[in-house]
């Protein structure tokens, strides 16, 4: 199976049809009010109809509480929920246990150190995502734009399908590629124009920059 796709942060009809048109395997939708990306419950159904199967919907919640999560699976429908919060291993298995859908738990990497909790969310989730940690001044605790050092993911292998996130764009996709052997890549700044404002043209760039690379890691093209 070659490399999926995801790309987040999707809050618009017109960019989401870019997304799928684009090919994306997965499409995010950020369910956080104090995101620039969010996607209010309202105006859930209307996204979550135009996908019509075309792609895997990725619920993105971060340190939801029960209310938060049962109203937010009931208007997203959910393929697949991202937590990308504090949320601790325990609260993982019991989110996991509660929806009976997959979950993909986000870990935040600055320093080969922050990776000492992958077994024990490895564990608890079908999925895992790796983006860089928040810097102190960030105000979100993803969607920053910025990358990790990408060598810390080298040989490591939890078990469960891996997610690369943080800072990626068309530009930097294959050495990304090239020193993290992954599953799958994701992505909601770098096909932006300024904060929540998706851009079709860098959606669509993305996804190509993606499957090439993938193909040439697969071809042995790139170390
Ligand atoms: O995108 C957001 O606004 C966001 C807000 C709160 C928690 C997570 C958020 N995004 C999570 C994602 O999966 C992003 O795609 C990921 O952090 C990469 O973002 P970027 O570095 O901007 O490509």
């Amino acid at each position: 199976m070659g490399i999926e796709v995801k790309i987040c942060g999707l809050s618009t009809a017109d960019t989401l049809e870019a997304a799928l048109d684009a090919g994306a395997d997965l499409v995010g939708f950020v369910h956080f009010p104090k995101s620039p990306r969010h996607v209010a419950l309202a105006d859930a159904p209307a996204l979550v109809a135009q996908v019509r199967g075309r792609a895997k919907k990725v619920l993105l919640l971060v340190n939801p509480d029960d209310a938060t999560l049962d109203a937010a699976l009931a208007a997203f429908q959910p393929d697949i929920v991202q937590l990308h919060g504090s949320e601790s291993p325990e609260r993982v298995a019991e989110i996991r246990a509660c929806i009976g859908r997959p979950v993909m738990k986000a870990l935040p990497v600055a320093r080969a150190e922050d990776l000492a909790t992958v077994p024990a969310y490895a564990a608890v989730a079908d999925r895992l995502l790796f983006d860089a940690k928040p810097l102190p001044d960030d105000t979100l605790p993803g969607g920053n734009g910025r990358p990790f050092d990408w060598n810390l993911l080298a040989g490591l292998d939890p078990g469960r399908p891996v997610m690369l996130s943080g800072g990626l764009d068309a530009g930097n996709l294959p050495l990304a590629l090239s020193v993290a052997h992954v599953d799958g890549v994701d992505v909601s700044s770098g096909v932006e124009t300024a904060p929540g404002r998706k851009s079709a043209e860098k959606i669509f760039a993305f996804v190509q920059a993606a499957r090439a690379a993938a193909a040439q890691v697969a071809e042995g093209k790139v170390q």
